[in-house]
């Protein structure tokens, strides 16, 4: 079992801990005061519209980008140190490799670079989509460029596995076989993954654990069945003017109103009273409210907070709706 498991009855490790996290760049911040935990051992979706700030979360984790404010840690070590350089894998969406390089010695690469290698493991993906080991990474498409760069990603045996948007360029046979390759890989080694995604469904399939961002802040963070039954969808015909006070007196992520019928995300405080009809959201349902109201209130349970939180205060005050 790979580093990241519980301790007995001791909470488990943290793959990631951010405390008052961000960054920010000429045009302004992209990201702003982040704090939270990702347990180890999870699958993670980080889920967000364009340009909120995903890749810039994932860059700071793999120490490619400096934070302007707050912290992050990797299993407890500065990421860019050779500690967290060697327990974490990050598949960004440019996957580059050395074109004139063939696949084989690209793997090459990967084993000299990397203590922990799996050779079998990188050639396994490679063989299963038929690409040649002698082809040189250039000439290959680039779907196939992207099997090499998750056969680098998985050969390194990572703790932490890092992939911004990996299916984009992947045709549905490949996305459904490298998605079972990654549930594989995690359960067998304990990997914690955390995968940016815009594909709502896809991410429903893989993940026990959620981030979201939006408005260059941290919206929702917790494992999935947690945040389901924290909310719920209500839908009722109301009086055709504002949110009624049986619904208002809840926590309300989103409320639609098409005619008299309303429809309502919300977090309640005790059953929903009235004429209402209610039911748990599912996962897509979930993200689709928070994407469309970037500025709903959060929600970091507790499991993703940290110990500390009290070091900062407003990050409490802001989650404890
Ligand atoms: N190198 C950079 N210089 C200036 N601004 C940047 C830079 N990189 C990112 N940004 C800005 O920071 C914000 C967050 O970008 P980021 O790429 O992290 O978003 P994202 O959530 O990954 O988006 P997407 O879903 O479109 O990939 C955006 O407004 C973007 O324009």
């Amino acid at each position: 079992m790979s580093d990241g498991t519980g301790h007995g009855a001791r909470p488990p490790a943290s793959a990631i801990e951010a405390r008052g996290l961000g960054r920010k760049y000429r045009r302004g911040w992209a990201l702003r005061d982040c704090s939270f935990r990702l347990p180890a051992g999870r699958i993670c979706g980080l889920v967000g519209p364009n340009g909120a700030g995903k890749t810039t979360l994932m860059g700071m984790a793999a120490g490619l980008l400096e934070p302007s404010t707050g912290s992050i840690r990797v299993f407890g070590a500065g990421p860019g140190s050779p500690e967290a350089d060697h327990r974490v894998s990050f598949l960004s969406q440019e996957k580059p490799l050395f074109r004139r390089f063939t696949v084989a010695e690209t793997l090459r690469l990967g084993r000299e670079l990397n203590p922990h290698w799996d050779q079998r493991a990188a050639e396994d993906i490679v063989r299963a989509g038929g690409i040649p080991l002698h082809a040189r990474t250039g000439t290959l498409s680039g779907g196939q460029r992207t099997r090499v760069a998750f056969a680098l990603a998985f050969g390194k045996r990572p703790g932490l596995l890092m992939l911004d948007e990996p299916m984009s360029d992947l045709d549905p046979l490949v996305r459904r076989e490298l998605m079972g390759t990654l549930l594989a890989e995690a359960t067998e080694h304990g990997t914690t993954v955390l995968m940016s995604s815009h594909m709502l469904t896809e991410l429903e399939e893989v993940c026990d654990y959620l981030l979201v961002v939006a408005a260059g802040g941290l919206r929702l963070a917790g494992e999935v069945d947690e945040l389901l039954s924290a909310h719920t969808l209500v839908t009722g015909v109301g009086t055709g003017g504002a949110l009624p006070p049986e619904l208002a007196r809840h926590t309300v992520v989103e409320s639609r109103t098409v005619g008299r019928q309303i429809s309502a995300l919300v977090r309640p405080h005790g059953p929903v009273q009235g004429a209402w009809q209610t039911a748990e959201p599912n996962m897509e349902e979930l993200l689709l409210a928070y994407l469309r109201t970037p500025g709903a209130p959060p929600m970091i349970s507790p499991d993703s907070r940290l110990d500390d939180p009290g070091s900062d205060p407003h990050h409490l005050r802001r989650t404890a709706a």
